[in-house]
């Protein structure tokens, strides 16, 4: 495993298809220098473009392009990285990157071809990125909005990174504290005390909460949110659907149990990616392919963020519409009362009932109060308006800083006993500061690394 760390490796660094140029990366550490000359024809100086033609190995040109060698440790990745900087055809690319592969191997090098985000992990390995840089990297790849990619792109040049370093600071001097009272016990409370310790644990859980609230922001806007609609057949739930994408994604039809499949869509609101279900009517029915429709609505329901439970107004009050809500809010009891939104559709029919006292009343048809909606699902998740300076995060970010102040909490109840326990306070900071340095990697886990450069792209 740790070998494989050091294999000299080589991938297609642009992206497959057409384009007007493509790059063909090597990342090495050991010397480049003979695969330059094999492939080259001619040494190349430190970070300066050079076009010549790329050969084959009987010396004919395979394609004319810049090439560019950055001698280690001055490199993306830290290591020697050789960049062919090609026209932008796959078989071109194919062609120089299967070169590059044979020249390796006539010239002793091991080098092989790179797994899904082997570039950045070296990168992260040594040292020229830390682990929320290295995933914010894919994360502005992969970003699908202007505020995703601005705020990836912060993340990237460490605001995150920076913010937890502040923190790990922070806690870093409260254990030297703690650490050396219990190295001279003579003096203990007095020593606590007078370099007001209690004080500093407070302070450190405000600032804590404040980067955990940033975060959470930054997370949902990486993530966004898992919104289902549901309730029973006919209320409008593919209605409203398409009134929030504004394009006809699923069929409405004036006949009860017209979704089967859940309809799926990802939409944005201000920049937070809303993930959007239509599912099945819920209702008890003899109909086979109903019935497998409204079992995975409860599956879609089970693994909602938010869940919008719509009723329509010109139901509103018959007692066997009023039974039929009954019986889903009864099933609905054992999802937790903050996912569930209340929703009234149809208010623009001439026979609406009243909306309830507070509700959300819309109307998917004319689009009356779906910017009201859109606000509530924001509200909903806890997002404030306030896309700048934001970073992009990830939930295991937040998992991270939850669990930071999870310990910071024991902490501050251990240091409230009389006497305190030096030597649990002194625990549950050092288990803080371990969990604070998940995020930047500090302290990380092979597999966790592995699970986190698998998912970036091929020659990233
Ligand atoms: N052609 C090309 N464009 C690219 C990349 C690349 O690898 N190749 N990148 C990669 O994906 C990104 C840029 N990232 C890079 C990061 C560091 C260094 C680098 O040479 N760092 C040196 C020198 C720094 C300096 O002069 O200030 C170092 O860290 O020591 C290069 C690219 C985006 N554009
Ligand atoms: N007046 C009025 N009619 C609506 C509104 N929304 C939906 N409808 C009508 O209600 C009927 C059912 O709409 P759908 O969107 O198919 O309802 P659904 O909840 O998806 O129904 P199922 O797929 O059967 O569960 C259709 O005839 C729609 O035109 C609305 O806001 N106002
Ligand atoms: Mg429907």
């Amino acid at each position: 495993m740790l070998s494989r760390h050091h294999d000299p490796i080589a991938a297609i660094a642009t992206a497959p298809g057409r384009g007007a140029v493509g790059i063909v990366r090597v990342s090495s550490p050991q010397d480049l220098t003979p695969l330059v000359a094999a492939v080259c024809g001619k040494a190349l100086k430190a970070r300066e473009a050079t076009y010549l033609p790329f050969r084959d190995a009987a010396g004919a040109a395979i394609d004319q392009g810049l090439a560019l060698l950055f001698p280690a440790p001055h490199s993306y990745t830290g290591e020697h990285v050789l960049e062919l900087q090609a026209h932008g055809g796959p078989v071109v690319l194919q062609l120089l990157l299967a070169r590059c592969l044979e020249a390796g191997r006539e010239q002793g090098l091991a080098l092989r071809l790179a797994e899904p985000g082997e570039f950045t992990q070296r990168a992260f390995l040594n040292g020229k990125l830390d682990l929320a840089q290295a995933e914010a990297v894919s994360d502005l790849i992969d970003s699908s909005t202007e505020a995703a990619a601005r705020s990836a792109s912060r993340a990237l040049g460490g605001a995150l990174s920076g913010e937890v370093g502040e923190l790990r600071d922070a806690l870093i001097k409260l254990r030297m504290l703690v650490e050396a009272t219990l190295d001279f016990p003579e003096e203990e409370i007095d020593f606590l005390q007078q370099a007001d310790a209690l004080g500093r644990l407070s302070r450190l859980q405000q600032r804590l909460d404040a980067v955990l609230d940033r975060t959470r922001q930054g997370a949902l806007l990486r993530e966004g949110i898992k919104v289902v609609l549901a309730g029973q057949p006919n209320v409008g739930k593919s209605s409203l659907l398409n009134a929030l994408a504004g394009a006809e994604l699923a069929i409405v039809t004036p006949i009860p149990g017209t979704t089967r499949d859940k309809v799926s869509q990802t939409i944005q609101i201000e920049g937070v990616p809303l993930h959007i279900s239509d599912t099945a009517g819920l209702r008890d029915t003899e109909d086979e392919v109903e019935r497998i429709g409204v079992a995975r609505s409860w599956e879609a329901i089970a693994d909602a963020d938010v869940i919008l439970f719509l009723h329509d107004l010109t139901r509103v009050g018959q007692a066997d519409y009023e039974a039929e809500d009954r019986l889903i809010s009864d099933r609905l009891a054992n999802v937790s009362a903050e996912r569930i939104l209340q929703v009234f559709n149809k208010s623009d029919a001439p026979n609406a009932a009243p909306v309830p006292e507070g509700a959300l009343s819309l109307s998917a048809k004319s689009g009356a109060g779906l910017q009201a909606l859109r606000q509530r699902l924001l509200q909903q998740v806890g997002w404030q308006a306030t896309p700048e300076g934001l970073y992009i995060a990830r939930e295991r970010h937040v998992q991270a800083l939850r669990r930071t102040r999870e310990h910071l909490d024991m902490a501050q109840a251990v240091a409230h006993q009389q006497p305190p326990a030096l030597d649990l306070l002194a625990e549950e900071l050092r288990l803080a500061h371990d969990a604070l340095g998940e995020i930047t990697g500090a302290f990380s886990a092979d597999d966790l690394l592995g699970e986190i450069f698998s998912k970036f792209c091929i020659g990233k």
